[in-house]
Protein backbone atom coordinates (compact mmCIF):
# COMPACT_ATOMS: atom_id res chain seq x y z
CA UNK A 1 0.00 0.00 0.00
CA UNK A 2 0.92 3.26 -0.64
CA UNK A 3 0.31 6.45 1.45
CA UNK A 4 -2.06 9.33 0.74
CA UNK A 5 0.94 11.68 -0.21
CA UNK A 6 2.99 9.37 -2.08
CA UNK A 7 -0.58 9.27 -4.49
CA UNK A 8 -0.95 13.01 -4.44
CA UNK A 9 2.66 13.41 -5.29
CA UNK A 10 2.47 11.07 -8.36
CA UNK A 11 -0.37 12.96 -9.39
CA UNK A 12 0.89 16.43 -8.88
CA UNK A 13 3.74 15.17 -10.83
CA UNK A 14 2.28 14.20 -13.63
CA UNK A 15 -0.86 16.55 -14.20
CA UNK A 16 0.09 19.19 -16.93
CA UNK A 17 -0.36 23.36 -16.53
CA UNK A 18 -2.90 24.19 -18.93
CA UNK A 19 -1.39 26.96 -21.61
CA UNK A 20 -2.84 29.74 -20.88
CA UNK A 21 -5.51 31.52 -22.75
CA UNK A 22 -6.57 35.02 -24.60
CA UNK A 23 -10.40 35.40 -23.24
CA UNK A 24 -13.09 37.83 -23.52
CA UNK A 25 -13.51 39.16 -19.10
CA UNK A 26 -16.96 37.31 -18.62
CA UNK A 27 -15.24 33.57 -20.19
CA UNK A 28 -12.26 34.41 -18.42
CA UNK A 29 -14.15 34.08 -14.76
CA UNK A 30 -12.61 31.21 -12.51
CA UNK A 31 -9.74 31.55 -14.47
CA UNK A 32 -6.13 32.15 -13.56
CA UNK A 33 -3.92 35.33 -14.63
CA UNK A 34 -1.02 34.39 -16.63
CA UNK A 35 -0.02 37.87 -16.98
CA UNK A 36 0.37 40.82 -14.76
CA UNK A 37 -2.51 43.06 -15.28
CA UNK A 38 -1.21 47.18 -15.00
CA UNK A 39 -3.42 49.93 -15.03
CA UNK A 40 -2.63 52.64 -18.47
CA UNK A 41 -4.63 55.69 -16.21
CA UNK A 42 -4.79 56.22 -12.67
CA UNK A 43 -7.81 55.32 -11.33
CA UNK A 44 -10.29 57.79 -10.92
CA UNK A 45 -8.88 59.18 -14.10
CA UNK A 46 -9.89 62.69 -12.99
CA UNK A 47 -10.79 64.43 -9.80
CA UNK A 48 -14.21 64.35 -9.22
CA UNK A 49 -17.56 64.13 -6.91
CA UNK A 50 -18.37 62.41 -4.48
CA UNK A 51 -21.88 63.59 -3.87
CA UNK A 52 -24.80 65.55 -5.95
CA UNK A 53 -24.03 69.01 -4.74
CA UNK A 54 -21.98 72.11 -5.46
CA UNK A 55 -18.93 72.53 -6.40
CA UNK A 56 -16.89 75.77 -4.30
CA UNK A 57 -14.16 77.57 -3.19
CA UNK A 58 -14.05 76.17 0.59
CA UNK A 59 -13.11 79.79 1.74
CA UNK A 60 -16.15 81.05 0.56
CA UNK A 61 -18.33 79.27 2.27
CA UNK A 62 -15.74 79.23 5.49
CA UNK A 63 -18.54 81.06 7.93
CA UNK A 64 -21.63 79.54 6.67
CA UNK A 65 -24.07 78.50 9.17
CA UNK A 66 -27.82 77.96 9.20
CA UNK A 67 -27.68 81.57 11.15
CA UNK A 68 -25.08 82.72 8.76
CA UNK A 69 -25.87 81.01 5.14
CA UNK A 70 -23.50 81.79 2.83
CA UNK A 71 -25.64 82.33 -1.23
CA UNK A 72 -24.04 81.88 -3.87
CA UNK A 73 -24.82 82.17 -8.01
CA UNK A 74 -24.66 78.87 -10.03
CA UNK A 75 -23.25 79.32 -13.26
CA UNK A 76 -23.78 75.76 -14.62
CA UNK A 77 -24.38 72.02 -13.82
CA UNK A 78 -21.72 69.09 -14.60
CA UNK A 79 -23.09 65.87 -14.75
CA UNK A 80 -21.13 62.79 -14.77
CA UNK A 81 -19.68 62.38 -18.37
CA UNK A 82 -19.43 65.41 -19.38
CA UNK A 83 -16.25 66.51 -20.85
CA UNK A 84 -16.21 70.19 -21.36
CA UNK A 85 -13.33 71.76 -19.17
CA UNK A 86 -15.34 73.80 -16.22
CA UNK A 87 -14.28 76.23 -14.20
CA UNK A 88 -15.38 78.61 -11.21
CA UNK A 89 -13.96 81.04 -8.98
CA UNK A 90 -14.15 82.40 -5.92
CA UNK A 91 -18.08 83.69 -5.21
CA UNK A 92 -19.46 81.56 -7.79
CA UNK A 93 -20.55 78.04 -7.68
CA UNK A 94 -21.38 74.56 -10.16
CA UNK A 95 -24.34 72.39 -9.51
CA UNK A 96 -22.69 69.04 -9.62
CA UNK A 97 -23.19 65.42 -9.40
CA UNK A 98 -21.67 62.65 -8.22
CA UNK A 99 -18.84 61.26 -10.42
CA UNK A 100 -18.71 64.58 -12.29
CA UNK A 101 -15.63 66.26 -13.05
CA UNK A 102 -14.50 68.50 -10.96
CA UNK A 103 -14.15 72.12 -12.49
CA UNK A 104 -11.32 74.18 -12.27
CA UNK A 105 -10.83 76.68 -9.54
CA UNK A 106 -13.11 74.63 -7.19
CA UNK A 107 -11.56 72.68 -4.07
CA UNK A 108 -14.56 71.64 -2.04
CA UNK A 109 -18.20 70.30 -2.45
CA UNK A 110 -21.38 70.74 -0.62
CA UNK A 111 -23.45 68.41 -0.71
CA UNK A 112 -27.09 69.04 -1.90
CA UNK A 113 -28.23 68.23 1.94
CA UNK A 114 -26.69 71.71 3.29
CA UNK A 115 -28.06 73.81 0.62
CA UNK A 116 -31.73 75.07 -0.16
CA UNK A 117 -30.97 73.09 -3.41
CA UNK A 118 -31.12 76.59 -5.75
CA UNK A 119 -30.83 76.58 -9.54
CA UNK A 120 -29.71 80.30 -10.19
CA UNK A 121 -28.50 80.30 -7.07
CA UNK A 122 -27.91 78.35 -3.84
CA UNK A 123 -27.87 78.86 0.40
CA UNK A 124 -24.95 76.95 1.61
CA UNK A 125 -25.95 76.81 5.68
CA UNK A 126 -22.44 74.68 6.95
CA UNK A 127 -18.83 75.56 5.91
CA UNK A 128 -16.90 72.49 4.23
CA UNK A 129 -12.56 72.22 4.36
CA UNK A 130 -11.07 72.20 1.28
CA UNK A 131 -10.93 68.85 -0.27
CA UNK A 132 -14.20 68.14 1.04
CA UNK A 133 -16.18 64.98 -1.04
CA UNK A 134 -13.78 65.44 -3.89
CA UNK A 135 -12.89 62.00 -4.86
CA UNK A 136 -9.07 62.58 -6.21
CA UNK A 137 -7.38 61.10 -9.28
CA UNK A 138 -5.04 58.23 -8.41
CA UNK A 139 -6.32 57.50 -4.96
CA UNK A 140 -7.91 54.27 -6.26
CA UNK A 141 -5.00 53.06 -8.43
CA UNK A 142 -1.74 54.62 -9.86
CA UNK A 143 -0.78 55.01 -13.94
CA UNK A 144 0.73 51.79 -14.58
CA UNK A 145 0.04 49.50 -10.97
CA UNK A 146 -0.35 46.11 -11.10
CA UNK A 147 -3.93 45.78 -10.05
CA UNK A 148 -3.69 41.94 -10.26
CA UNK A 149 -0.59 39.89 -10.62
CA UNK A 150 0.02 37.13 -12.46
CA UNK A 151 -1.25 33.49 -10.59
CA UNK A 152 -4.47 35.87 -9.78
CA UNK A 153 -8.22 33.89 -9.71
CA UNK A 154 -10.52 35.85 -11.64
CA UNK A 155 -13.55 35.87 -9.39
CA UNK A 156 -16.08 38.87 -9.37
CA UNK A 157 -13.93 41.41 -7.92
CA UNK A 158 -11.24 41.04 -10.22
CA UNK A 159 -12.94 40.58 -12.88
CA UNK A 160 -14.39 44.11 -11.96
CA UNK A 161 -11.00 45.55 -11.84
CA UNK A 162 -9.63 44.38 -15.07
CA UNK A 163 -12.78 46.18 -16.60
CA UNK A 164 -12.43 49.01 -14.55
CA UNK A 165 -8.59 49.97 -16.19
CA UNK A 166 -10.04 49.12 -19.53
CA UNK A 167 -9.16 45.37 -20.14
CA UNK A 168 -11.58 43.85 -22.49
CA UNK A 169 -9.33 40.02 -22.82
CA UNK A 170 -7.25 38.97 -20.40
CA UNK A 171 -4.50 35.66 -20.93
CA UNK A 172 -5.85 33.11 -18.57
CA UNK A 173 -5.30 29.61 -17.83
CA UNK A 174 -8.93 28.56 -18.33
CA UNK A 175 -10.73 26.06 -15.19
CA UNK A 176 -10.03 22.61 -16.31
CA UNK A 177 -13.00 21.07 -18.38
CA UNK A 178 -13.38 17.93 -16.53
CA UNK A 179 -15.38 14.55 -17.80
CA UNK A 180 -16.99 12.66 -15.14
CA UNK A 181 -18.18 9.37 -15.55
CA UNK A 182 -19.93 6.39 -13.84
CA UNK A 183 -20.02 3.09 -14.76
CA UNK A 184 -21.82 -0.22 -13.31
CA UNK A 185 -24.07 -1.93 -14.95
CA UNK A 186 -26.94 -1.38 -11.67
CA UNK A 187 -26.73 2.09 -12.33
CA UNK A 188 -29.86 4.01 -13.58
CA UNK A 189 -30.15 7.63 -14.45
CA UNK A 190 -32.66 9.19 -11.33
CA UNK A 191 -36.47 9.36 -12.61
CA UNK A 192 -36.05 6.11 -14.24
CA UNK A 193 -38.04 2.98 -12.76
CA UNK A 194 -35.20 0.53 -11.17
CA UNK A 195 -35.37 -3.14 -11.26
CA UNK A 196 -34.69 -5.49 -8.99
CA UNK A 197 -30.74 -4.75 -8.05
CA UNK A 198 -30.45 -1.37 -9.39
CA UNK A 199 -29.91 1.84 -7.93
CA UNK A 200 -29.38 5.06 -8.93
CA UNK A 201 -26.52 6.63 -9.96
CA UNK A 202 -25.28 9.35 -7.35
CA UNK A 203 -21.78 9.73 -7.91
CA UNK A 204 -21.25 11.24 -11.53
CA UNK A 205 -24.06 14.10 -10.53
CA UNK A 206 -22.10 14.80 -7.02
CA UNK A 207 -18.47 14.59 -8.58
CA UNK A 208 -19.57 16.43 -11.28
CA UNK A 209 -20.63 19.00 -9.02
CA UNK A 210 -17.78 18.99 -6.98
CA UNK A 211 -15.52 19.88 -10.27
CA UNK A 212 -17.98 22.86 -10.07
CA UNK A 213 -17.04 23.58 -6.83
CA UNK A 214 -13.21 23.41 -7.34
CA UNK A 215 -13.35 25.72 -9.92
CA UNK A 216 -13.16 23.95 -12.93
CA UNK A 217 -16.08 23.31 -15.69
CA UNK A 218 -17.81 19.67 -15.26
CA UNK A 219 -19.50 17.50 -17.94
CA UNK A 220 -21.62 14.28 -16.63
CA UNK A 221 -21.44 11.45 -19.17
CA UNK A 222 -24.46 9.58 -19.31
CA UNK A 223 -23.50 6.07 -16.84
CA UNK A 224 -21.97 3.34 -18.77
CA UNK A 225 -22.40 -0.24 -18.22
CA UNK A 226 -19.61 -3.01 -17.11
CA UNK A 227 -18.75 -3.15 -20.81
CA UNK A 228 -14.65 -3.10 -21.68
CA UNK A 229 -15.43 -1.64 -24.98
CA UNK A 230 -17.57 0.42 -24.35
CA UNK A 231 -16.11 1.98 -21.56
CA UNK A 232 -13.22 2.83 -23.47
CA UNK A 233 -14.63 3.47 -26.27
CA UNK A 234 -16.88 6.27 -24.42
CA UNK A 235 -13.16 7.64 -22.65
CA UNK A 236 -11.77 7.78 -26.11
CA UNK A 237 -14.55 10.13 -26.97
CA UNK A 238 -14.72 12.61 -24.53
CA UNK A 239 -11.01 13.21 -24.61
CA UNK A 240 -11.49 15.87 -27.17
CA UNK A 241 -13.44 18.02 -24.45
CA UNK A 242 -11.11 16.85 -21.65
CA UNK A 243 -8.54 18.08 -19.71
CA UNK A 244 -9.27 15.98 -17.22
CA UNK A 245 -11.32 12.75 -16.51
CA UNK A 246 -13.14 11.32 -13.30
CA UNK A 247 -14.60 8.24 -13.00
CA UNK A 248 -15.81 6.17 -10.66
CA UNK A 249 -16.66 2.54 -9.89
CA UNK A 250 -14.93 -0.80 -11.17
CA UNK A 251 -11.66 -0.36 -9.70
CA UNK A 252 -11.07 -3.07 -6.86
CA UNK A 253 -10.92 -6.85 -6.60
CA UNK A 254 -14.26 -7.90 -8.78
CA UNK A 255 -14.92 -10.47 -11.73
CA UNK A 256 -16.27 -6.63 -13.49
CA UNK A 257 -14.35 -4.63 -12.21
CA UNK A 258 -14.15 -2.85 -15.74
CA UNK A 259 -12.24 0.49 -15.26
CA UNK A 260 -9.09 -1.45 -14.27
CA UNK A 261 -9.49 -3.91 -16.57
CA UNK A 262 -9.52 -1.49 -19.93
CA UNK A 263 -7.13 0.77 -18.48
CA UNK A 264 -4.45 -1.29 -16.88
CA UNK A 265 -1.72 -0.71 -19.21
CA UNK A 266 -3.42 1.89 -20.94
CA UNK A 267 -1.10 5.08 -21.49
CA UNK A 268 0.52 5.04 -17.68
CA UNK A 269 -2.57 4.58 -15.76
CA UNK A 270 -1.63 2.36 -12.84
CA UNK A 271 -3.93 1.21 -10.51
CA UNK A 272 -2.78 0.63 -6.21
CA UNK A 273 -4.03 0.93 -3.20
CA UNK A 274 -3.64 3.86 -1.09
CA UNK A 275 -3.39 3.53 3.27
CA UNK A 276 -6.39 5.83 3.56
CA UNK A 277 -10.61 5.36 4.43
CA UNK A 278 -12.69 5.61 2.53
CA UNK A 279 -10.62 5.39 -0.79
CA UNK A 280 -8.46 2.57 -0.57
CA UNK A 281 -8.58 1.50 -4.37
CA UNK A 282 -7.36 4.50 -6.46
CA UNK A 283 -6.23 4.41 -10.09
CA UNK A 284 -4.44 7.21 -11.57
CA UNK A 285 -2.37 8.16 -15.30
CA UNK A 286 -2.31 9.97 -18.71
CA UNK A 287 -4.45 8.88 -21.10
CA UNK A 288 -3.33 10.14 -24.37
CA UNK A 289 -1.77 12.96 -22.55
CA UNK A 290 -5.30 13.77 -20.48
CA UNK A 291 -5.11 12.76 -16.64
CA UNK A 292 -7.17 10.19 -15.46
CA UNK A 293 -8.39 9.92 -11.97
CA UNK A 294 -10.44 6.25 -11.41
CA UNK A 295 -12.02 6.94 -8.27
CA UNK A 296 -14.08 3.84 -6.17
CA UNK A 297 -17.32 3.40 -6.60
CA UNK A 298 -18.81 3.79 -3.24
CA UNK A 299 -20.50 7.20 -2.81
CA UNK A 300 -18.24 8.03 0.10
CA UNK A 301 -15.44 6.80 -1.45
CA UNK A 302 -15.49 8.69 -4.50
CA UNK A 303 -16.21 11.72 -2.80
CA UNK A 304 -13.17 11.64 -0.48
CA UNK A 305 -10.83 10.95 -2.91
CA UNK A 306 -12.14 13.81 -5.10
CA UNK A 307 -11.34 16.00 -2.12
CA UNK A 308 -7.96 14.58 -1.55
CA UNK A 309 -6.60 13.90 -5.15
CA UNK A 310 -8.49 15.75 -7.84
CA UNK A 311 -9.21 18.88 -6.08
CA UNK A 312 -5.68 19.99 -5.32
CA UNK A 313 -4.59 18.21 -9.13
CA UNK A 314 -7.66 20.46 -10.55
CA UNK A 315 -5.33 23.80 -8.68
CA UNK A 316 -2.33 21.95 -10.44
CA UNK A 317 -3.93 22.79 -13.83
CA UNK A 318 -4.58 26.37 -13.41
CA UNK A 319 -0.84 27.10 -11.71
CA UNK A 320 -2.37 27.23 -8.09
CA UNK A 321 -0.45 26.01 -5.09
CA UNK A 322 -2.21 22.76 -4.35
CA UNK A 323 -3.36 23.43 -1.38
CA UNK A 324 -5.62 20.66 0.18
CA UNK A 325 -9.02 22.04 1.91
CA UNK A 326 -8.48 24.01 5.09
CA UNK A 327 -8.22 22.30 8.49
CA UNK A 328 -8.88 23.21 12.15
CA UNK A 329 -8.34 21.64 15.36
CA UNK A 330 -11.54 20.74 17.05
CA UNK A 331 -12.76 19.43 20.39
CA UNK A 332 -13.73 16.01 19.95
CA UNK A 333 -17.00 14.97 21.79
CA UNK A 334 -16.93 10.95 21.24
CA UNK A 335 -14.01 8.05 21.58
CA UNK A 336 -13.54 7.04 17.69
CA UNK A 337 -11.90 3.97 16.82
CA UNK A 338 -9.56 4.33 13.69
CA UNK A 339 -7.16 1.30 12.16
CA UNK A 340 -3.69 1.27 12.65
CA UNK A 341 -1.59 2.21 9.49
CA UNK A 342 -4.20 4.25 7.53
CA UNK A 343 -5.52 7.36 7.13
CA UNK A 344 -9.03 7.62 8.23
CA UNK A 345 -11.65 10.17 7.32
CA UNK A 346 -14.52 10.47 9.41
CA UNK A 347 -17.76 12.59 8.51
CA UNK A 348 -18.84 14.79 11.06
CA UNK A 349 -20.17 17.94 12.25
CA UNK A 350 -18.39 21.07 13.09
CA UNK A 351 -19.38 23.71 15.12
CA UNK A 352 -18.04 26.70 16.24
CA UNK A 353 -19.01 28.18 19.79
CA UNK A 354 -17.58 30.49 23.19
CA UNK A 355 -15.25 27.28 23.53
CA UNK A 356 -13.77 27.25 20.14
CA UNK A 357 -14.52 24.83 17.13
CA UNK A 358 -15.99 21.29 18.54
CA UNK A 359 -16.79 18.23 16.56
CA UNK A 360 -19.05 15.52 16.59
CA UNK A 361 -18.77 12.52 14.33
CA UNK A 362 -21.46 10.96 12.31
CA UNK A 363 -23.30 7.62 13.71
CA UNK A 364 -22.76 6.21 9.85
CA UNK A 365 -19.22 5.80 8.55
CA UNK A 366 -19.84 2.80 5.96
CA UNK A 367 -18.28 4.25 2.53
CA UNK A 368 -22.06 3.34 1.11
CA UNK A 369 -23.65 5.55 3.92
CA UNK A 370 -24.19 9.08 1.15
CA UNK A 371 -26.80 10.19 4.03
CA UNK A 372 -24.55 10.96 6.59
CA UNK A 373 -21.99 12.05 3.82
CA UNK A 374 -24.96 14.74 2.75
CA UNK A 375 -25.49 15.92 6.27
CA UNK A 376 -21.68 16.32 7.14
CA UNK A 377 -19.80 19.76 6.64
CA UNK A 378 -16.34 18.46 7.55
CA UNK A 379 -14.04 15.36 7.70
CA UNK A 380 -12.20 14.28 10.55
CA UNK A 381 -8.88 13.34 9.50
CA UNK A 382 -6.61 10.56 11.80
CA UNK A 383 -3.42 9.87 11.08
CA UNK A 384 -2.25 6.52 10.78
CA UNK A 385 -0.28 6.30 13.96
CA UNK A 386 -3.52 6.79 15.75
CA UNK A 387 -5.82 3.53 16.71
CA UNK A 388 -8.09 5.51 19.01
CA UNK A 389 -8.80 9.41 19.88
CA UNK A 390 -10.83 10.22 22.54
CA UNK A 391 -13.64 12.65 23.29
CA UNK A 392 -12.17 15.81 24.85
CA UNK A 393 -9.14 15.36 22.97
CA UNK A 394 -8.54 17.98 19.91
CA UNK A 395 -8.07 16.38 15.99
CA UNK A 396 -7.55 17.53 13.13
CA UNK A 397 -10.89 18.79 10.96
CA UNK A 398 -11.26 19.13 7.35
CA UNK A 399 -13.77 21.46 6.06
CA UNK A 400 -15.77 20.45 3.53
CA UNK A 401 -16.64 23.04 0.70
CA UNK A 402 -20.44 24.82 1.40
N1 LIG B 1 -12.55 -8.34 -2.24
C1 LIG B 1 -12.51 -7.02 -2.12
N2 LIG B 1 -13.62 -6.32 -2.35
C2 LIG B 1 -13.60 -4.98 -2.23
C3 LIG B 1 -12.42 -4.34 -1.84
C4 LIG B 1 -11.26 -5.10 -1.63
O1 LIG B 1 -10.18 -4.58 -1.29
N3 LIG B 1 -11.35 -6.42 -1.78
N4 LIG B 1 -12.46 -2.99 -1.68
C5 LIG B 1 -13.71 -2.43 -1.31
C6 LIG B 1 -13.63 -0.99 -1.32
S1 LIG B 1 -12.74 -0.31 -0.08
C7 LIG B 1 -14.27 -0.24 -2.23
S2 LIG B 1 -14.28 1.46 -2.08
C8 LIG B 1 -15.01 -0.80 -3.33
C9 LIG B 1 -14.61 -0.14 -4.65
O2 LIG B 1 -15.23 -0.80 -5.64
P1 LIG B 1 -15.28 -0.36 -7.13
O3 LIG B 1 -14.54 0.89 -7.34
O4 LIG B 1 -14.90 -1.51 -7.95
O5 LIG B 1 -16.78 0.05 -7.32
P2 LIG B 1 -18.01 -0.83 -7.69
O6 LIG B 1 -17.76 -2.25 -7.32
O7 LIG B 1 -18.39 -0.51 -9.07
O8 LIG B 1 -19.09 -0.22 -6.71
C10 LIG B 1 -18.91 -0.25 -5.32
C11 LIG B 1 -20.24 0.15 -4.67
O9 LIG B 1 -20.57 1.46 -5.02
C12 LIG B 1 -21.81 1.52 -5.71
N5 LIG B 1 -21.72 2.49 -6.81
C13 LIG B 1 -20.85 2.42 -7.82
N6 LIG B 1 -21.05 3.46 -8.66
C14 LIG B 1 -22.05 4.18 -8.15
C15 LIG B 1 -22.71 5.36 -8.58
N7 LIG B 1 -22.34 5.99 -9.70
N8 LIG B 1 -23.70 5.85 -7.83
C16 LIG B 1 -24.08 5.21 -6.68
N9 LIG B 1 -23.47 4.09 -6.23
C17 LIG B 1 -22.49 3.58 -6.96
C18 LIG B 1 -22.00 0.14 -6.26
O10 LIG B 1 -23.32 -0.15 -6.53
C19 LIG B 1 -21.40 -0.69 -5.15
O11 LIG B 1 -22.30 -0.86 -4.10
O12 LIG B 1 -14.79 -2.17 -3.43
C20 LIG B 1 -14.85 -2.88 -2.20
N10 LIG B 1 -14.74 -4.26 -2.47
O1 LIG C 1 -11.89 2.16 0.97
MO1 LIG C 1 -13.43 1.84 0.21
O2 LIG C 1 -12.90 3.19 -0.69
O3 LIG C 1 -13.67 2.55 1.75
O4 LIG C 1 -15.06 1.60 0.82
Amino acid sequence: MRTVEEHLADILAAVPVLPPLDLALLEAGGGVLAEDVASPVPLPPFDNSAMDGYAVVAADIARASEETPVTLPVVGDILAGDGGVAAIRPGLTARIMTGAPLPAGADAVVPVEWTDGGSTSVRITRSAPSGNYIRRAGEDILEGQVVAPSGTRLGATQLGMMAAVGKPRVMVRPRPRVVVLSTGNELREPGSTLAPGQIWDSNSFMLTAAVIEAGGVGYRQTTVGDEPDKVLETLEDQLVRADAVVTSGGVSMGTRDVVKEVLTGTGTVKFHKVAMRPGKPQGFGLLQGTPIFTLPGNPVSAYVSFQVFVRPALRAMQGLPPEPLPTVSALLDRDVKSPAGIRHYLRARLSYGPEGYAVSPAEGQGSHQLGSLASANALIVLPEDADVATAGSHVEVMRLPS
